[in-house]
């Protein structure tokens, strides 16, 4: 369990993280989506000790992370991937780690296994891609069997292959009562992924809940409707609450109305119905409704006002 109380930090006159507070459950894998810039890496950084908040507090496990006697039990974190010695193989590099906690090779042999490093794991660290340096940052935060992980972008730089084995590892985790906290940018894995979100913009936290709630809440679903009588079904249709575009002639999407209720209008009133499909949100959709006005950095090399200007 990770709990946040009003945590927030600030660099200089940047205000990174304002006064947020969540939880994190056991037996979940919980996704932390935002906009570039929003917080995500700095907010994942304070619950592992790597930045002290400017005010507020963050626990793992109902301690702060420095309060743990044995902190690569209690947490894994998979932070900034590489961020290991470039000289030493991938399998030194996780004996180094695993002496601080008195763990053995079998350990690190474990989880050179599980993250599919065998076959590169006397190599040097320096010579890893992208990909084989994300393996290695996971094998680091399981290395001690960790009932809480944290990972920041752990699909950034994977094979499909590999994003499915992070799916199915997180889940597996989850279902055996672990907390999994984790970010991305990829909207369709995170949908399949998470069970619960956490949608952080500019600092502060704009919704929360069960992925689909936060899809629906934001973006509901709407029904595609195909009639010879499309301008006569809308007009039919029309009223409060209920709102229809005209997709195309013949198709009308309408909001706000579900399908049974469109298919027995149609029927009363004799319109024929060629398609009537209810499409529901994609994630993605929804993250774009919901950060639209949270965006700090934007495509094109050009910034929107940010309360310092720093750069991206
Ligand atoms: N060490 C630092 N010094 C100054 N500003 C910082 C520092 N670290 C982060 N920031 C700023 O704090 C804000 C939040 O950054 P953070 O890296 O937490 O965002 P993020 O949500 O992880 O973004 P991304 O999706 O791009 O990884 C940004 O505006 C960033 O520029």
């Amino acid at each position: 369990m990770i709990e946040a109380e009003n945590l927030s930090k600030r660099y200089g006159a940047k205000v990174a993280v304002n006064g947020i507070s969540f939880r994190v459950e056991p037996g979940t894998v919980t996704g932390f989506l935002g906009p570039n810039g929003a917080g995500k890496s700095t907010t994942m950084r304070m619950i592992v000790g790597l930045d002290a908040p400017t005010s507020g507090r963050v626990t793992v496990n109902g301690k702060s992370y420095a309060d743990h006697a044995a902190p690569l039990h209690e947490v894994g974190a998979l932070l900034e991937a590489k961020a290991v010695h470039t000289g030493r193989s991938a399998r030194n590099h996780l004996r180094a780690l695993a002496a601080t906690h008195g763990m053995g090779d079998t350990r690190v042999d474990e989880v050179v296994e599980m993250t599919g490093l065998g076959a590169v794991a006397s190599k040097r660290v320096g010579g890893f891609s992208l990909g084989m340096g994300q393996r290695l940052g996971i094998a680091a935060a399981m290395l001690g069997d960790p009932r809480t992980l944290i990972l920041d972008e752990p699909v950034n730089g994977l094979d499909p292959e590999g994003v499915k084995w992070v799916r199915t590892m997180v889940r597996y985790l989850a279902d055996d009562g672990r907390t999994v906290f984790l970010s991305s940018h990829l909207m369709s894995e995170m949908a399949i992924t998470a069970d619960h979100l956490i949608v952080i913009g500019r600092g502060s936290i704009i919704t929360s809940g069960p992925v689909q709630d936060v899809i629906d809440a934001t973006s509901g679903t709407s029904v595609t409707v195909r009639s010879p009588g499309a301008s006569q079904l809308a007009e039919l249709l029309a009223g409060a609450g209920v709102s229809i575009t005209a997709a195309e002639p013949g198709v009308i999407t309408v909001r706000g109305l579900d399908a049974a209720t469109i298919g027995e209008t149609a029927a009363r009133n004799g319109v024929a119905l060629h398609e009537l499909t209810p499409v529901r949100a994609s994630l993605e959709e929804a993250f774009m409704t919901l950060t639209a006005g949270e965006v700090e950095y934007h495509s094109g090399g050009t910034e929107s006002a940010t309360q310092d200007g720093a750069a991206a």
